[in-house]
């Protein structure tokens, strides 16, 4: 079943048509992956479903609901999280506190605030989580150190692990694995599948086909702005992969 659709999606900048009319579908409890040449359209995409872009013209649908040219905090109310390529933890901040501060919690509120027993068993609650998802992450032993102190590959499960601390039905990733060594890398895109199996969508781009193949189960092409192939399951992909229109654009990159 789509979870979330696009609709002839298109969007310029100047004479730089970015997308053009690009449409796709994102099922349920898959992992949706989405290549391209550099330029291809394929963070403009992105940003345009998560809000921090609007589209020229085309709709973005989820769950059923429009969600076009929403803001980025209304389409996040939704249920969508969006991963950055370069992660932004609060580098300061301890491992722990940056999932602490992922997800708003009630002690914000003033009026919520003072009713400080209820806010401290949701706070209480809360770490639990926190400390549930380092562990499932791995870096549970790490709680206690400064984000800024974590490897390239570790800052970039703690970014998944802000992303789970708002519970999401959607996470939107650009390139969750880039600059990861290929043992960490495996080890990131497991995560991913065992989100997937626990109920989590997954719209991911990223560049190592290599690694990521086997974890995949939908492929998109793109290439000027628009949607060029697309497949399902392994032997659908490999057709995709050896399609000589695919093919070309990788060449004539
Ligand atoms: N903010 C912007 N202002 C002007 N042009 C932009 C902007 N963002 C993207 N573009 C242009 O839109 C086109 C699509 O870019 P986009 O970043 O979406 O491609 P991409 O497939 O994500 O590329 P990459 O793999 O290099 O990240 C490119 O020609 C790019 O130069």
């Amino acid at each position: 079943m789509a979870l979330l659709r696009t609709e002839n999606l298109s969007k310029s900048f100047g004479a730089v048509r970015a997308l053009d009319n690009a449409s796709i579908t994102v099922d349920e409890h898959a992992l949706t992956l989405i290549i391209g040449p550099n330029g291809s359209g394929k963070s403009t995409l992105i940003n345009v479903i998560s809000g921090f872009l609007k589209a020229d013209s085309g709709k973005v649908v989820f769950e059923g609901k429009d969600i076009t040219n929403k803001s980025p905090n209304e389409i996040y109310s939704y249920g969508i999280v969006r991963t950055f390529q370069t992660p932004q933890p609060l580098k300061e901040m301890t491992v722990l506190e940056n999932l602490l501060i992922a997800e708003r919690h009630v002690g914000e509120n003033i009026r919520t605030a003072l009713n400080y027993k209820k806010w401290l068993r949701q706070e209480e609650e809360l770490v639990e989580r926190a400390y549930g998802l380092l562990k499932f992450l791995k870096l549970d032993h790490l709680w206690d150190h400064k984000a800024g102190s974590l490897s390239g590959g570790q800052m970039k499960l703690l970014e998944i692990g802000r992303a789970l601390m708002t519970n999401p039905k959607l996470i939107v990733m650009d390139e969750p694995i880039a600059g990861v060594a290929p043992g960490l890398a495996h080890e990131i895109f497991n995560k991913l599948v065992e989100l997937k199996k626990q109920g989590i969508t997954l719209l991911i781009i990223e560049h190592r086909l290599d690694i990521v193949l086997k974890y995949i189960d939908y492929l998109y092409v793109m290439f000027n702005g628009r949607v060029i192939a697309e497949g399902r399951g392994e032997k659908e992909i490999e057709r995709v992969l050896s399609d000589p229109k695919v093919v070309e654009v990788y060449i004539g990159d």
